[in-house]
């Protein structure tokens, strides 16, 4: 019988978490504190094998058991499906994702799938799916974001991730800013349409964001200080997520805009810069303070306009026409869709468009 967890009573967290320089190297422990034996499938990327990949692999090796690396290039169902089949032709007791968000929802969903426990390995602080239970996979062409299980630990080495290129931080820092707008979305799809409101979750969401910004002058490259301080607001994330039992606390018109992007724009950003730059964008809508979380992306070295997105500007209006219809059932500011003149108007305002 599959269970019903997709729900906002059913709470499920990681349970242990690591956090620091060289943690990697405690991926055995963490098996034996779990109680996790037998074969493990590895997920991870091209890159990303090389940064992590083979060194956990290497590491359960020496454990005595079998582990074996599956590379993945999309998240995408039909990668699930491969991870799945593959699971189950070596006998799998565990997943573990290693490496980017793609590699770790695709570990994700296919350990939900096969109710196996699954381990995070984040080598990069880019997105705050590290320790959430949703997944975000193409299904058709589509972005889905689907309810996953949690996984069961999460191993953040800061020494790893510290030595990742910095556009991945400050990528995370703009996923973290973005739960401004997408509380204030949950608020006003409350009061609209009174859609169940959890408070604790959004003050929990609104606080990672709080002390993103407070910090942002001091979120710099290669300091493992600032690594660590980001993660931990990753990790409180997807524990908001798991609370809401939805991604509302972390995910409103800002995050439209993102996958919006996704579909439209020839080569799109990292997630977190686009969704960086959709919550300058909503928060000029929603008529609070845009300046801020424009002033703060700057200061992180995080993107603020098209040009630095790497996009051009004509697709930034488009994304901003067709956000409203990404996910029909999710209640934004953006209401039934911005009139063409409005869209560009919130665009050259916010000077993400010049
Ligand atoms: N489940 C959830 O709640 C959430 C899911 N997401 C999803 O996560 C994805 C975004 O994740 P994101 O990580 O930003 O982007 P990607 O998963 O697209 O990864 C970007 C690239 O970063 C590379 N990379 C990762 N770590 C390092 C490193 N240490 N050094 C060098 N390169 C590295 C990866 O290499 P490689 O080729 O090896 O993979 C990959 O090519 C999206 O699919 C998004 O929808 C985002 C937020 C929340
Ligand atoms: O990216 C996320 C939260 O930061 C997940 O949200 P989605 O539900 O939009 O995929
Ligand atoms: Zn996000």
């Amino acid at each position: 019988m599959t269970l019903n967890k997709n729900s906002a009573k059913w709470m499920q967290f990681p349970r242990d978490v690591l956090i620091g320089h060289g943690v990697l190297e405690e991926v055995g422990d963490v098996c034996r504190d779990l109680k996790l034996k037998g074969n493990a499938l590895i997920v991870t990327g091209g890159t990303t094998r090389d940064v992590a990949g083979r060194r956990v692999c290497k590491l359960l090796e020496g454990m005595g058991d079998s582990a074996e690396a599956i590379l993945t290039c999309r998240a995408t169902m039909e990668e699930v499906e491969k991870i799945t089949e593959k699971a189950l032709e070596i006998d799998a007791s565990f997943l573990l994702g290693v490496g980017s968000g793609r590699s770790i929802d695709l570990a994700k969903l296919a350990s939900t799938r096969l109710e196996l426990p699954f381990i995070s390995v984040p080598t990069a602080a880019s997105h705050d799916g590290i320790a959430s239970s949703r997944a975000s996979i193409m299904d058709n062409g589509r972005n889905a974001s689907v309810q996953a299980q949690a996984p069961i630990a999460v191993i953040a080495d800061t020494e790893v991730i510290s030595a990742a290129p910095f556009r991945f931080l400050a990528a995370g820092c703009g996923d973290i800013i973005s739960n401004y707008t997408a509380v204030l979305d949950w608020e006003l799809a409350s009061r609209l349409r009174n859609e169940y409101f959890g408070e604790y979750a959004a003050a929990l969401s609104r606080m990672a964001a709080r002390v993103i910004i407070e910090y942002a002058d001091s979120i710099k490259p290669e300091h493992e200080t600032s690594v660590r301080l980001v993660v931990k607001a990753l990790v409180s994330n997807g524990v908001a997520m798991s609370i809401a039992g939805s991604s509302r606390p972390a995910s409103g018109s800002e995050h439209m805009f993102s996958h919006a992007l996704d579909r439209i724009a020839p080569k799109p950003a990292l997630h977190g810069e686009q969704c960086g730059v959709g919550t300058i964008l909503m928060m000029y809508l929603h008529g609070g303070n845009w300046q801020e979380i424009r002033d703060a992306l700057k200061k992180i070295g995080a993107p603020t306009t098209a040009a630095e997105l790497g996009i051009e500007d004509k697709y930034i209006v488009e994304a901003l026409l067709h956000a409203h219809s990404i996910r029909p059932d999710r209640y934004t500011i953006l209401g039934n869709g911005l009139t063409p003149s409005a869209a560009e108007k919130v665009a050259r305002i916010t000077k993400v468009i010049s």
